[in-house]
């Protein structure tokens, strides 16, 4: 089967080829690449002198005494020491780029809350200042929680680096094309793509095809991996080959740069003579990655009723208490429902969990009108949220038949703290005032008697 005639999956481009343009499959690898031949060191880390005149580097992202199976970390090769800069740094103002805690008098997050798509801007935006945070979860500086932020993207960064010392970023795209310009590598990312970029990577991002519109969960806890499949087994859902590193690719770049640092909340910047990303050759298991989510193989009910949604996990983000993730990342794609007998689409629930819900494209079997592409919905902890009752009503009516749910996809950001509304979301962003109405005509139908109504 090819990618073409994957079913559900839409035609996609080949990645770039070229040096220094591919990719390495595997989630969580122990990965080597080198952009010059013989600049990675071979069965050790820390040659006296290394080749080609780089410095040794190591990246840990965990702890050094984290458990081994756990543990990651990456040695890079570079031009120049990343310590190499020139100023002291000093404090940036990004006032839409929020981080937790963000509870603001007079905001109410208790609700349920929708949002259509946020427009793009007139002015110019570049991944920093058209960062725009819908919630706050947990906290930055206990590394709980997370954050989920739209970003409208229309400038590539030049000669401007960033990154978080806070979080590892779950990117997933929604309209127009990015290019994450690494230290490890180059990825290509647009819709139906997600990346994950790791606490602390330096990287750079350009605009392939703009305007580019997309949400972002900004992970301040413990990283993202793949979800344990239990009795199903050692297939389907997400499958770690299809995680795609990218190769070594450098560059050795003398001109006056900046680095922004978001760290404990607040962003910094200094400068730099030259382009950070000087990555050589790297050897590790702590690197960025994308996976495109039409490889993604839903598993489902088979015969009745509506399982619980964690069989649609792609990634998890443990907390510390087992099985209550500080963020799971959930997606609701093209599939068939055939169960008999069944009440078939999500059902009323009230949830412990906070479940923030984008749509990347098409209609969700829950909220067939006003949850659009681009748009956002939140159901906080313990509200309530259900189908509306134009899904009520057709789903109680429907015949059931095999039915193929086609063209949808829509994802959710699921923590265990509540998550606050930042005063843009509140405020700025296109807020729906009449959300709540799409269950007031839900009418009763019980009168005492027996039997189906
Ligand atoms: O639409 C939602 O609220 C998300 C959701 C989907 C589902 O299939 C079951 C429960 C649930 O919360
Ligand atoms: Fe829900």
């Amino acid at each position: 089967m090819t990618q073409q005639d994957r079913p559900g999956g839409l035609t996609r481009a080949a990645s770039p080829g070229g040096p220094h343009r591919g990719y390495m499959p595997g989630f969580g690898n122990d990965f080597e690449t080198e952009a010059l031949p013989g600049a990675l060191p071979q069965g050790m880390n820390s040659p006296q002198k290394c080749a080609y005149g780089l410095y040794g580097e190591q990246l840990s992202g965990t702890a050094f005494t984290a458990p081994s199976h756990q543990n990651e970390r990456t040695w890079c090769y570079r031009i120049r020491p990343s310590v190499k800069h020139s100023r002291r740094y000093a404090e940036l103002d990004l006032p839409y780029w929020r981080s937790a805690p963000d509870i603001r008098p007079g905001i109410v997050s208790l609700g349920q809350f929708r949002w259509d798509p946020v427009p793009m801007e007139d002015a110019p935006l570049t991944w920093l200042t058209g960062m725009r945070t819908m919630t706050t979860a947990g906290d930055v500086n206990t590394q709980t929680g997370m954050a989920a932020h739209i970003y409208l993207v229309t400038r590539s960064m030049e000669d401007a680096y960033f990154y978080s010392a806070d979080s590892e970023l779950l990117v997933v795209p929604q309209e127009g094309r990015l290019r994450f310009c690494t230290e490890l590598g180059v990825i290509d990312a647009g819709p139906q793509d997600i990346a994950l970029i790791p606490r602390g990577m330096v990287y750079r991002v350009e605009v392939l095809e703009g305007p580019a519109r997309g949400f972002v969960c900004e992970n301040y806890g413990q990283k993202f991996d793949l979800p344990g499949r239990g009795p199903i087994g050692a297939n389907c859902m997400a499958n770690r080959r299809d995680f795609k590193t990218p190769v070594a690719a450098f560059e050795d770049r003398e001109v006056p740069s900046t680095v922004t640092v978001k760290w404990g909340g607040r962003f910094f910047v200094t400068e730099i003579g030259q382009s950070p990303l000087d990555v050589v050759a790297w050897h590790g298991n702590y690197a960025p990655c994308k996976y495109d989510l039409s490889t993604y193989c839903p598993v489902g009910a088979v015969l009745f009723d509506h399982p619980d949604p964690s069989i649609f996990t792609v990634l998890t983000a443990p907390s510390g208490v087992p099985g209550t993730a500080n963020i799971d990342f959930v997606l609701f794609r093209e599939r068939w429902l055939v169960a008999e007998g069944t009440f078939r689409p999500p059902w009323y629930h009230r949830n412990v969990m906070s479940e923030l819900m984008g749509n990347i494209y098409g209609q969700y079997d829950a909220k067939p009108q006003g949850f659009v592409p681009g748009g956002m919905s939140l159901h906080n902890m313990m509200l309530p949220h259900g189908p509306d009752r134009e899904a009520f009503e057709g789903a109680s009516n429907a015949e059931l038949n095999p039915q193929k749910l086609d063209n949808t996809m829509s994802f959710m950001f699921e923590t265990r703290f509540p998550q606050h509304l930042t005063e843009f979301a509140a405020k700025e962003a296109p807020l729906q005032d009449d959300y709540i109405d799409c269950w007031d005509s839900l009418e009763k139908k019980f009168d005492g008697t027996p039997g189906v109504k």
